[in-house]
């Protein structure tokens, strides 16, 4: 499985303000957005493309266009401030959509939404997830997208732990990750370390769900 740890410094910029304590939701929001866009480009280099004629106002010239549009699957909700970001860059993916909460205390993902088109057979599937801590939650994302006949699927988050990363790799699914950083492990509560705490309260705020 290939794992492609983006080192930038406008990319480990973005980064620090959102594992930075002090950043209220409106900055942390911000600074995802921005880091997405940077995360997105990088994890597209070899999206297939394709050449076709066009005419500047001076003279005749090739052009490219995206060949075969990617679906983007935000998980909820920390997902969710990936999406615009992602969306702008890819104009023309559509859009699916993953509900999945972390139980507090087993760890375990519960899914509450699965918005996917039947059939992904010959799709690129672009995941979005700022967090990769035990990899359960992805790793069940990218199930659901896998039986749904995807052989490419790219999942672009900002933080992975190394148990998450091994998790997916063992998977034997067909996966790449796209992150801005690999950061030591997980603490005794499955966060990340140093991590940046919970990417879903930073942005929405804390609440009891289920
Ligand atoms: O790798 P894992 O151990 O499964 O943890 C990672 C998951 O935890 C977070 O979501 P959370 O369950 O907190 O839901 P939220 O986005 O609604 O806050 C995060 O956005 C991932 O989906
Ligand atoms: O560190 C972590 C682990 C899981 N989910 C998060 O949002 N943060
Ligand atoms: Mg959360």
């Amino acid at each position: 499985m290939d794992v492609h740890v983006v080192e930038h410094p406008l990319a480990a910029a973005r980064l620090t303000v959102m594992r930075d304590e002090r950043s209220d939701s409106v900055v942390f929001r911000a600074a995802l957005h921005e880091l997405t866009t940077l995360l997105v480009y990088e994890a597209t280099r070899d999206i297939d493309a394709e050449r076709f004629e066009i005419r500047t106002p001076v003279a005749a010239t090739t052009g490219v266009r995206l060949a075969n549009p990617p679906l983007l699957v935000p998980v909820l909700r920390a997902g969710l401030g990936m999406a615009d970001a992602a969306h702008r860059l890819l104009p023309e993916a559509t859009m699916g959509f993953v509900g999945l909460a972390r139980d507090e205390e087993t760890h375990e993902p519960r899914a509450y939404m699965e918005s996917l088109p039947e059939d992904l057979t010959g799709r690129r599937v672009v995941v979005l997830d700022p967090m990769v801590a035990t990899g359960g939650s992805l790793l069940r994302c990218c199930e659901m997208i896998a039986e749904r006949g995807c052989t490419d699927i790219s999942v672009v988050c900002v933080l992975a732990a190394p148990e998450g990363i091994r998790k997916l790799e063992e998977s034997g699914l067909p996966l790449t990750v796209t992150t801005a950083s690999v950061d030591e492990g997980l603490n005794e509560a499955a966060y990340i370390v140093p991590g940046l705490g919970d990417a879903g309260d930073r942005q929405f705020g804390h609440y009891r769900r289920f």
